[in-house]
């Protein structure tokens, strides 16, 4: 049954400081919203609150399927970070097959073999690297191949692109344009565009001032 995801009246801090409030949103499956807003003005500690990372100072994040409420959809999310998760010293066989054991697959999808996932992110035949071998954009690449290892059906993605060429740029588009078909759900903070279909734009303003 479709999934949606649903964001309502949400505010958060940092420290002390109060970085954004009243963001409300609704995103259904196949959609895509795209993050966009100056340095420092809260598209990471959004990405972070959805994704379950973080917590709120109000407002809700829930997913519903059909007459399904979830609750918080954190078991529902890939979240990809500014960091690509991955152990230098393990071979890049070695960190997928870690996360693909690791995060499993939630109910409503089966994730790619390792060497499938490889091969999708135009890299195959370097799975017996150290993952600290690999060029930044080569590693950018098989951040987002752990996307494709466990499936889940929101993807929460932060610059995504940061490092890449502009074949890899094309490259990702797609597997984020194939996710949403699937009907997957896509949330992604960027200062590049990022050409995708079924996108809306959230820009955001930047800091509201210190909480009472
Ligand atoms: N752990 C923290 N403690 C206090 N303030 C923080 C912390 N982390 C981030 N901030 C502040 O919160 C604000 C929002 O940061 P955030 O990383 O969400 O912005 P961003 O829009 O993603 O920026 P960028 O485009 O540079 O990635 C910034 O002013 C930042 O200094």
């Amino acid at each position: 049954m479709p999934l949606s995801l649903v964001v309502a009246g949400l505010g958060a801090k940092r420290g002390e400081d109060l970085i954004f409030k009243d963001i409300s949103f609704v995103l259904e499956a196949g959609e895509a919203l795209i993050i966009t807003g100056p340095n420092g003005s809260g598209k990471s500690t959004l990405l972070r609150v959805v994704a379950g990372l973080l917590l709120q100072e109000e407002g809700t994040v829930s997913a519903t399927g059909g007459t399904q409420e979830f609750g918080h959809p954190r078991e529902l999310c890939h979240y990809l970070g500014h960091h690509n998760g991955m152990k230098r010293e393990l071979t890049v066989e070695e960190n997928l097959t870690f996360w693909k054991k690791f995060m499993g697959d939630s109910a409503d999808g089966t994730g790619m073999g390792v060497f499938q996932a490889e091969e999708a992110v135009d890299l195959p035949g370097i799975g017996h690297l150290p993952f600290g071998y690999l060029s930044a954009g080569q590693q950018r690449r098989i951040a987002f191949a752990k996307l494709l290892v466990a499936h889940r059906p929101v993807w929460i993605l932060d610059e995504p692109t940061a490092a890449l060429d502009s074949a890899a740029d094309t490259l990702l588009a797609k597997l984020i344009s194939a996710h949403q078909r699937s009907g997957g759900i896509v949330l992604a903070a960027t200062h590049q565009p990022l050409a995708l279909q079924n996108a809306s734009e959230l820009a955001m303003t930047g800091f509201i001032g210190l909480s009472d």
